[in-house]
């Protein structure tokens, strides 16, 4: 049975990273995906704007929605202080299965755990089974038109603090216009737009910033 794409990504980082070492991991999988083949990886400049969001915000306790192969749980997982975790939620069991290789192999394994399944399930269970008081950041990489019905879940289940933050990918390309009208017409959300392109292309994209005003 040939290999899937996403694993032809893990073994390329598992024979050219350096074990250990998240920012080998995330500079060889920009390395196989800009030359060899296209994956949605959040890539390495809208990288640095969630590198920038995650180091100012400083999270103790961090959700992710959409981990794919792993990439932006070890961009996170790679910032994150002593003591504080990443929660990435995955549904697509062949993509959780690589992003956990992913995740061990970068040495993150401490800070990160993978959650398997669709986001409207595992957001209710995170206060109960996942010991989650609030979410101090939150990064939304998953299916667009989920954007806004998890966000307003989030919300129900009482996850945002004053000062939380979400950070959405892709809200450009492949676009989430319904979630940045939804966030930008909110009394409750300060945002920021962030300029930028889609991965490994020269396509426009951005990132939206969205901070939780209670
Ligand atoms: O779809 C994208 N990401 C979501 C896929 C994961 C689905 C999940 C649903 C779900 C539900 N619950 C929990 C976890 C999860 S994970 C995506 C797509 C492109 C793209 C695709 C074609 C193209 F030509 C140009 C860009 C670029 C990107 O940066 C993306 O992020
Ligand atoms: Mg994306």
């Amino acid at each position: 049975m040939n290999q899937s794409k996403e694993q032809r990504i893990l073994n390329f980082v598992l024979q050219n990273a350096v074990r250990g070492d998240p920012r080998s991991v995330v500079d060889t999988i920009d390395r196989y995906c800009s030359q060899k083949e296209w994956a949605m990886n959040v890539g390495n400049e809208k990288g640095l704007i969630l590198d920038k969001t995650v180091e100012e915000a400083s999270p103790s306790v961090a959700l992710e929605l959409g981990s794919y192969c792993g990439y932006s749980a070890v961009r996170i997982g790679r910032l994150l202080k002593a003591g504080a975790r990443l929660l990435t939620v995955e549904f697509n069991p062949q993509f959780a299965a690589i992003a956990k290789q992913m995740i061990e192999f970068a040495g993150v394994q401490d800070k990160v755990k993978l959650l398997e399944g669709p986001s409207e399930e595992i957001i209710p269970q995170l206060k109960k089974k996942y010991e989650v008081d609030t979410l101090d950041f939150v990064f939304l990489d998953h299916w667009k038109d989920r954007y806004t019905p998890d966000t307003i879940l989030l919300q129900e289940c009482n996850l945002l603090r004053k000062g939380s933050v979400l950070l959405a990918d892709n809200v450009i390309f492949p676009g989430a216009p319904e979630f940045l009208n939804y966030v930008r017409k909110s009394p409750h959300f300060q945002c920021t737009n962030y300029p930028s392109h889609l991965e490994y292309m020269e396509v426009e994209d951005a990132m939206e910033k969205a901070v939780f005003l209670g």
